[in-house]
């Protein structure tokens, strides 16, 4: 096998920023931060086939719905799709009056100027104009000084305060990236953005907002948050700006970095649903804001019917969200290990007598229900489940709360059947298993119930009068006693030499309204020491029993 080779000389560790007072490891996110959707721009241009219009407008209605505020629509000199989609939307009068939609630029100015074209009519806009300022970019793509890549920012934020100015109907707001921020020097990043707030003059009223971008992360998330915290604190007219976080996934922890950044100070979020966008993706905004939900901070976003959300991402970029995504992903609230489905079991079982509303289930961050799942999905069961999967399964499929003991008794059937089959047992599987074993509305081999018949005698003792198939013959049977079950066990024992002694009983009610039923479940003791169970499931309690009986008078008689 080939190994990878030694990484030292291509690769540089990145090092740390020198802010040893840093203050953001002991704050708290307390409230949810502006959210910017980036998903018709840096999410629809990473895409194999940009959306048409009819996707975009689907997907920007989406974002109004779940309450995004500030919706990023495209880079309108793109092209004619994006340019025509904007200037329809904008035209259209679609745009809530809460919402204000964000277009992007290079700082070029026929792009500036193609960018407010576009907007024109629009009550209220952003346009966000962006260079990198990175040392790689200054050297390798633009080939320039760092004062010429200064100077590219503040000629195009001259244009834009000037294009502005041409349409002064609509409420212009302006937002600069130094873009590749994380990999530049802080210094350097702040001079560019003091620069661009000369020439655009904002004011704690109408402030400029600063995105700061990690374009490729390349630093574990508390560098990026210290980046942040410098910047803010080195910021001259810090109260002027709003600071904007902007981060891509390339190590994986774009959220961790986007969270961080807010402990560090921002003030706004800018991310893609289920963290579409170039290469690894931008910060997930449904995993930030859910997050935010998990730990009583309201996010105001709106993810109440996640699938119904997924279904429009899913469709509009044309990419599955997968099944492990936090929160999102079909697989998430499931468990197929044992111990895990125990617990959340025991969980469910604690929350039914707990008196307060505070969410503690073990193994889940999160109540399903909130995000409009079912409990269905989150106990499924394969070879390494255990008995609290079986029996959840069971009860939430036919109603059936089986005995512990029971249970123990049944996981070998499961579990052989599982081996067997190689697979996940769905709810049906189980279900069969569980017939077969006890003989529970099958066609048992030997003892069958056909009539049931109970009266009582003038002293009040209960007398049992019905007719069993056996091995398909009717024989009449009757028995009388205190209990019922030991009445018909008595039966079998005197009649067909059925030997077994019960040693624990229980029963349940099942279904509710004209769906009532009973279930009743026989631990039975047989004369050569084994430990036979019976399951019954009738109408009526006193027949659940009986069937009961006969359950487990066909296990002994079968093994
Ligand atoms: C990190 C991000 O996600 S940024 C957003 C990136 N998104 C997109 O680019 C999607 C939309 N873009 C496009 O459709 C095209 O890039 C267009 C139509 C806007 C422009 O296309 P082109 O004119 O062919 O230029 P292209 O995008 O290749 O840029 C190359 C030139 O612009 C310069 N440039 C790149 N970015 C910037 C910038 N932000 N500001 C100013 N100049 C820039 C490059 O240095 C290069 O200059 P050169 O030709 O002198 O070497
Ligand atoms: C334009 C900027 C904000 C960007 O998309 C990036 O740096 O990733």
């Amino acid at each position: 096998m080939s190994m990878l080779r030694d990484p030292s000389a291509k690769y540089r560790p990145f090092g740390q920023i020198n802010l040893p007072d840093r203050q953001w490891p002991s704050r708290l996110i307390e409230r949810a931060p502006r959210w910017l959707s980036t998903d018709l721009r840096d999410g629809n241009q990473s895409i194999i086939d940009p959306m048409d219009a009819v996707k975009k407008r689907r997907f920007f209605d989406l974002l109004v719905e779940i309450g995004v505020k500030e919706i990023e629509v495209g880079f309108p000199s793109a092209g004619a799709t994006e340019f025509d989609f904007i200037s329809g939307l904008v035209r259209s009068g679609d745009i809530p009056d809460d919402v204000t939609v964000q277009v992007l630029t290079q700082s070029r100015e026929d792009l500036i100027r193609t960018s407010f074209a576009s907007l024109e009519g629009a009550r209220a806009a952003i346009v966000h104009l962006y260079n990198a300022v990175s040392p790689a970019w200054r050297d390798i793509v633009f080939r320039m000084s760092k004062d010429e890549v200064k100077a590219i920012a503040i000629a195009g934020a001259k244009v834009m305060r000037d294009e502005a100015a041409r349409y002064p109907d609509t409420d212009w707001h302006f937002q600069y990236s130094p873009e590749t921020f994380s990999t530049a020097e802080l210094d350097f990043s702040i001079e560019v953005c003091a620069a661009v707030m000369e020439v655009l003059a904002p004011t704690p009223d109408h402030p400029i907002i600063l995105n700061l971008p990690a374009t490729v992360e390349a630093a574990t998330p508390n560098i990026y948050a210290d980046q942040i915290e410098y910047f803010c604190r080195h910021l001259p007219n810090r109260e002027s700006a709003v600071i904007s976080l902007h981060t891509h996934n390339d190590r994986g922890t774009g959220v961790a970095a986007a969270e961080l950044g807010l402990m560090a100070g921002a003030d706004r979020v800018e991310g893609c649903l289920f963290g579409n966008g170039e290469r690894t993706g931008n910060c997930c905004l449904v995993t930030m804001a859910l997050n935010l939900y998990t730990q009583g901070v309201d996010p105001g976003l709106d993810f109440s019917d996640i699938d119904r959300v997924i279904e429009t991402v899913e469709y509009c970029n044309d990419i599955p969200v997968h099944q492990r995504h936090p929160y999102g992903g079909e697989l998430v609230y499931t468990a197929f290990s044992g111990s895990h489905q125990d617990a959340i079991k025991k969980g469910f079982e604690a929350r039914e007598t707990q008196n307060d509303e505070q969410w503690r289930v073990p193994y889940l961050p999160i109540d399903p229900a909130d995000l409009g799942r079912s409990y269905e999905a989150v106990i499924r069961v394969n070879s390494q489940s255990g008995k609290g999967g079986f029996a959840w399964v069971l009860e939430k499929d036919q109603g059936l709360k089986l005995p512990k003991k029971m249970q123990a008794d049944f996981s070998r059937h499961v579990q052989a059947l599982a081996d067997e089959l190689g697979r996940e047992l769905n709810a049906a599987d189980i279900w069969d298993a569980f017939r077969r074993a006890y003989h529970v509305k099958t066609h048992p081999k030997h003892f069958q119930l056909v009539r049931y018949e109970e009266s009582r005698a003038s002293d009040g003792t209960r007398i049992f009068a019905g007719t069993i198939a056996v091995d398909g013959v009717e024989q009449s049977v009757s028995g009388r006693g205190n209990g019922l079950i030991s009445s018909v066990m008595g039966t079998l024992r005197e009649a067909f030499g059925v030997d077994l002694e019960v040693s624990d009983y229980s029963e349940h009610a099942l279904g509710q309204g004209t769906d009532a039923r009973a279930a009743a479940y026989l631990e039975c003791r047989s004369g050569d020491g084994r430990t036979i169970w019976g399951c019954g499931i009738d109408e009526d309690v006193a027949t659940a029993s009986v069937r009961a009986v006969l359950s487990a008078a066909n296990s002994a008689v079968a093994s």
